[in-house]
């Protein structure tokens, strides 16, 4: 379970005390999630969620915080970030950074139908935009300098075709990075882990409404289309064979392109940024599955599964991005 700092009701109270937000009503630890310390936290003035940082460090947060701040003022539907009363929005609690965002309603679609899929599309789309004149820069910590960094750890843990295959993605996308190409992309805050669980939905299965993004706690700047194809690789496959669902796909991508189209340079860059998306979560799998932080108790994702994906975006086409 997600609680790896314990909090107390007392402490609770004591942080409350640092807010406007009311007294303490109930306070319940979230089991989901593997990063952070959740707990749900209800005061006479609202549903908020507690997060205590277990990874991120004070350095690091405020570009996640602030964004999710920007969004919210923006309309975008994130969780808000609580002002303490000295104006800051990140505290500390039993020796972990931490903050208060409002809670937002809905629960995530394990199966997303087409309509889910333009919801969250047209969303990120609405998002990338909205971020744009986002202050802070902070850039993917999860992105190319760390998959190199990280790669030769992983080795002793690869067979030779695991291993070759790192190797050939790692190389394509080093050599994708540094051609030019990339630059041209667009760019800027970006979620960077929007998979179906970290979306809200409200409504019904046939008449979803968009409740909300959560954990933008992997956010950074990136190229836009690395956020997309993120996102895709997650929301439009088939679970068991990681191999694409085309009418999922196509709303996804035809809601997003709606709000923010795809350049040309996009569409060229399309099947290297799919297999950028797949190769950073298989890296990330293989290293929370063989190389996990001593405190972590939680079962760690199947990185089979993100070898899979990247199998697939490399034997097989990518579909095309819609045009105008
Ligand atoms: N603002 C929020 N509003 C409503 N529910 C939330 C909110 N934040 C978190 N939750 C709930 O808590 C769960 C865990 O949160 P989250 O995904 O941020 O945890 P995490 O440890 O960062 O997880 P991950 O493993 O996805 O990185 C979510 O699945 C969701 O049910
Ligand atoms: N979305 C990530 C977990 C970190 O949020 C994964 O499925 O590997």
């Amino acid at each position: 379970m997600a609680v790896f700092t314990p909090v107390t009701e007392d402490d609770a109270r004591t942080l409350l005390r640092r807010y406007q937000l009311g007294e303490l009503v109930a306070l319940r630890g979230i089991t989901a999630g593997i990063e952070n310390t959740n707990y749900f936290l209800d005061t006479t003035r609202g549903a908020y969620v507690l997060t205590l940082f277990e990874v991120l460090t004070g350095e690091q947060l405020p570009f996640y915080i602030e964004l999710m701040h920007h969004l919210a003022g923006r309309g975008v539907p994130v969780p808000e970030p609580q002002t303490l009363l000295d104006g800051t929005r990140l505290t500390t609690l039993n020796g972990k950074p931490a903050a208060i965002v409002t809670r937002l309603s809905g629960g995530y679609e394990p199966e997303p139908g087409p309509a889910h899929c333009a919801l969250a599309g047209q969303t990120l789309a609405r998002a990338h935009l909205a971020a744009r004149d986002f202050p802070i820069h902070q850039p993917n910590l999860r992105g190319l300098d760390w998959w190199k960094a990280t790669a030769p750890a992983l080795t002793p843990f690869l067979d030779t075709s695991q291993g070759e295959l790192l190797r050939r993605t790692l190389d394509e996308q080093i050599a994708f990075a540094t051609a030019g190409a990339a630059a041209k992309l667009p760019f800027g805050p970006a979620h960077c882990d929007l998979f179906r669980d970290n979306v809200l939905f409200d409504g019904t299965f046939e008449s979803p409404h968009m409740g909300g993004f959560i954990d933008f706690y992997f956010a950074g700047c990136d190229t836009w289309l690395f956020d997309v194809a993120v996102s895709v690789n997650d929301w439009c496959i088939h679970r068991a064979t990681g191999a694409f669902v085309r009418r999922r796909l196509e709303a996804w991508l035809q809601a997003y392109h709606a709000v923010r189209p795809f350049t040309e340079e996009e569409r060229a860059a399309w099947p290297v940024m799919l297999r950028a998306a797949a190769l950073r979560f298989w890296i990330s799998r293989l290293y929370d599955f063989h190389l996990p932080r001593p405190a972590q108790t939680l079962k760690p994702h199947d990185p089979r599964h993100f070898e899979r994906i990247l199998r697939l975006r490399t034997e097989q086409p990518a579909p095309d991005l819609p045009r105008p």
